[in-house]
């Protein structure tokens, strides 16, 4: 850290660069809203990472032939493929591949959101919808993304299916973020309401997805990789949209395609961590006792290609080409956010301060506390590609609207009652940051939203804030405090300026964390 805050004071007193961005598209960026730039950048985001193309770019398949590339691997086809899928962003992909695939597809079943093909055709996405006399069955099910009976009724069917196959067929598996809970199949005795109440809990506590996943995996019959081993010996090929930082295959929806190497004493750890040992269903320690020697062992999975499709990083750096289109000079920060919402906020708070004072007050930047404090912040998220220095310089060297782009999946520990989502809380947090920093002469805007489109149980995909939010919202009577305290940022944003701030997209039909804007526009 110590070379870090070389760097910043270096940069703070450094001779400006040449003025690439005050040009014809520094003024673009200042001429249409902030707040509509943010919002067009943020479909843009999500655009990028749309099912069907992604699918495209990985998957081609010669008509004569019948011959399938996957990357650089090749599989014959014989009308010998069958489908299976669970994720939010997998009703595109099925529609994708069954237009490949043709009359190669047997037989598909997929587990998808509840309500999303309504949502679709009400959107008018008929790109993601499967055709009326599709192969592929669709079960609906994971309402507020928990497992329930809808879910495990898919993934009992998605099972059978892979029993039923032989060492002559190819099962094409389409996974993508959610994923984990429209699969829910319970070792016995374990039930599904057992489930249900452990993944809220962790969830609720503050668990990452690495720890919550590794319990869903000693739990499930499918995750973990047993679903390639349901359908050992056909060939797997599972195609994997990540909505987990730095893409881990064993970690999105739970690897059912990847061998687990969890062991009990992981799970123990964890359940420990989080208060929840003491207090587990006599199921879970059986299953748990049980599954001391690993049951989806690392050999199980040799039948297997796992391969990923797209992630975060994909639609940032479109993103990143957006914002320069708009007139923006943009750097990617990081793809790897994560940690606790509240720190996560005072590092963009922070980041805010020190990138506006740069633009406002040329060649003097922030305090050298202020310097300090950022670097502190930063250290303490450990973010292992986070580009700040790069950030800060590009600040400098621009002299004109800079944006400022990062991704990834904060937590937040639920401690009220109220309605919210890690994005919306995020946003809030960060507003009541700027509000301690104002900077006369810089325009500041700070956007977070789901890329799914839905944050948290709510019906937004996230919301934006500029520093004067706090006085804003006081004077409507509303304390920000007071809606953080119960983490009610739905409500805070609903009821303030008539829920302007939201970020409204409906279901996206795709998956890739979220995303964070922090645009800066000298006035
Ligand atoms: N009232 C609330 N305020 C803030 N965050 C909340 C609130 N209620 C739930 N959350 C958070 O929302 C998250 C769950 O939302 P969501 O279903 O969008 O998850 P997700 O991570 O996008 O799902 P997946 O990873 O499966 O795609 C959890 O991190 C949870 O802590
Ligand atoms: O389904 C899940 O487990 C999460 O979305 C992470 O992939």
């Amino acid at each position: 850290m110590a070379a870090a805050l070389q760097v910043l004071r270096h940069l703070a007193r450094a001779p400006l660069g040449p003025l690439l961005w005050g040009g014809p598209l520094a003024r673009l960026a200042s001429s249409m809203a902030l707040a509509e730039q943010a919002r067009q950048l943020f479909e843009s985001t999500v655009g990028a990472v749309l099912p069907g193309p992604m699918l495209q770019r990985v998957l081609s398949l010669d008509p004569d032939s019948g011959e399938l590339k996957v990357r650089d691997r090749s599989f014959q086809l014989r009308q010998n493929v069958y489908l299976v899928g669970f994720g939010k962003a997998v009703l595109g992909m099925a529609t994708a591949a069954e237009e490949l695939l043709g009359q190669h597809l047997v037989q598909g079943v997929i587990s998808v959101p509840k309500g999303i093909r309504a949502a679709m055709e009400h959107a008018g996405k008929q790109e993601m919808l499967l055709k009326p006399h599709s192969r592929i069955q669709v079960f609906e099910g994971a309402e507020d993304n928990l497992p329930d009976r809808d879910a495990l009724r898919a993934a009992l069917a998605i099972r059978q299916l892979a029993e039923g196959l032989t060492a002559d067929d190819l099962l094409l598996v389409l996974i993508s973020g959610g994923g984990s809970a429209l699969l829910p199949a319970p070792i016995p005795p374990v039930t599904l309401e057992e489930k249900q109440t452990l993944t809220k809990l962790l969830a609720a506590r503050g668990a990452t997805i690495q720890e919550l996943n590794t319990i869903r995996k000693a739990l499930s019959q499918l995750k973990g990789g047993g679903l390639a081993q349901a359908a050992y010996p056909a060939q797997v090929v599972s195609l994997i949209l990540s909505d987990v930082v730095g893409d881990p295959m064993e970690v999105i929806a739970s690897g059912p395609t990847v061998a687990s190497t969890h062991s009990v004493q992981d799970c123990l750890h964890i359940l420990n961590r989080y208060g929840l040992r003491a207090a587990l269903p006599r199921s879970v320690k059986t299953v748990l006792a049980r599954a001391d020697s690993d049951p989806h062992g690392p050999h199980t999975c040799g039948h297997v290609l796992n391969v990923i499709l797209g992630s975060n990083a994909l639609a940032l750096a479109e993103a990143q080409k957006q914002a320069e289109v708009l007139g923006y000079r943009a750097v990617v920060l990081s793809t790897a956010i994560q940690g606790d919402v509240k720190s996560v906020a005072q590092f963009y708070g922070m980041l805010a301060r020190v990138a506006g004072a740069r633009l406002a007050l040329p060649g003097t930047g922030a305090s050298v506390e202020e310097d300090d404090r950022l670097c502190e912040l930063a250290a303490d998220l450990q973010l292992p590609d986070l580009q700040l220095k790069e950030a800060l310089e590009a600040v400098v060297g621009a002299q004109g609207p800079v944006c400022l782009l990062a991704g990834g999946e904060p937590t937040v520990q639920l401690q009220g009652s109220g309605k919210g989502g890690r994005n919306q809380e995020l946003a809030l947090r960060v507003g009541a940051e700027l509000g301690q920093w104002p900077l006369r002469t810089v325009d500041v805007l700070f956007l977070s939203g789901g890329t799914d489109g839905q944050d948290g149980p709510t019906e937004a995909a996230g919301a934006w804030v500029r520093p004067e939010l706090t006085s804003q919202a006081a004077a409507e009577g509303l304390d920000v405090a007071t809606f953080l305290a119960h983490n009610d940022s739905h409500t805070f944003f609903c009821r303030f300026q008539g829920g302007a701030h939201l970020l409204h997209t409906g279901l996206t039909g795709t998956n890739v964390m979220d995303a964070h804007f922090l645009f800066l526009q000298p006035q």
